[in-house]
């Protein structure tokens, strides 16, 4: 099976897809079935129209494959999947929209987030996100290793 280092790469090679932004982060996420250790959808930030995460992007593309409404996500996606993002899944969003912590929490079958890093402070404070997944059943795993990569692509819209 792939290692969380080169599924978190991939979620990387993504997250540099995302066009810069000074008011968000450039993040990469990868949805893996590890029962079938497959890749069952991809995203970053951005992607898809209007202001997208890349964790909702890769929940929205998977219900937009099989014809399902964002909120039905549960129904299409089979049991215990991993969802890998280079950040953290937001826990609060200045623009107000929904985050990914509780879309993520909605798609029932999602049992684990690898994250790359932590949030930076700098739009919400601290990210308290990861409390809420593990109480709702959900195993948080930080993935070592591509911290100050993942931070410089994420940041690349930030004036230096
Ligand atoms: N995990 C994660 N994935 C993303 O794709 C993304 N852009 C962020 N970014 C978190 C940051 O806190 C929010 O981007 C700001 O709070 C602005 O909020 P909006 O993005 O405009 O809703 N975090
Ligand atoms: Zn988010």
């Amino acid at each position: 099976p792939p290692s969380p280092h080169s599924l978190m790469q991939k979620a990387l090679s993504l997250a540099q897809q995302s066009p810069p932004k000074p008011t968000n982060y450039c993040v990469g996420a990868v949805l893996f079935n590890p029962s079938t250790n497959e890749i069952i959808s991809t995203g970053y930030t951005l992607e898809l129209p209007g202001n997208t995460h890349a964790e909702q992007c890769c929940i929205q593309k998977l219900a937009q494959q099989h014809n399902v409404p964002e909120e039905k996500i549960a129904e299409v996606l089979p049991p215990n999947v991993a969802i890998y993002t280079t950040m953290e899944p937001c826990n609060l969003r200045l623009s107000g929209n929904v985050t990914c912590v509780d879309r993520i929490i909605a798609a029932r079958n999602i049992k684990r987030v690898y994250l790359g890093v932590k949030e930076p402070e700098k739009f919400v404070g601290e990210n308290e996100g990861r409390k809420k997944l593990e109480q709702a059943g959900i195993e948080c795993v930080h993935v070592p290793g591509l911290e100050e990569e993942i931070l410089r692509v994420a940041t690349a819209g930030h004036e230096k």
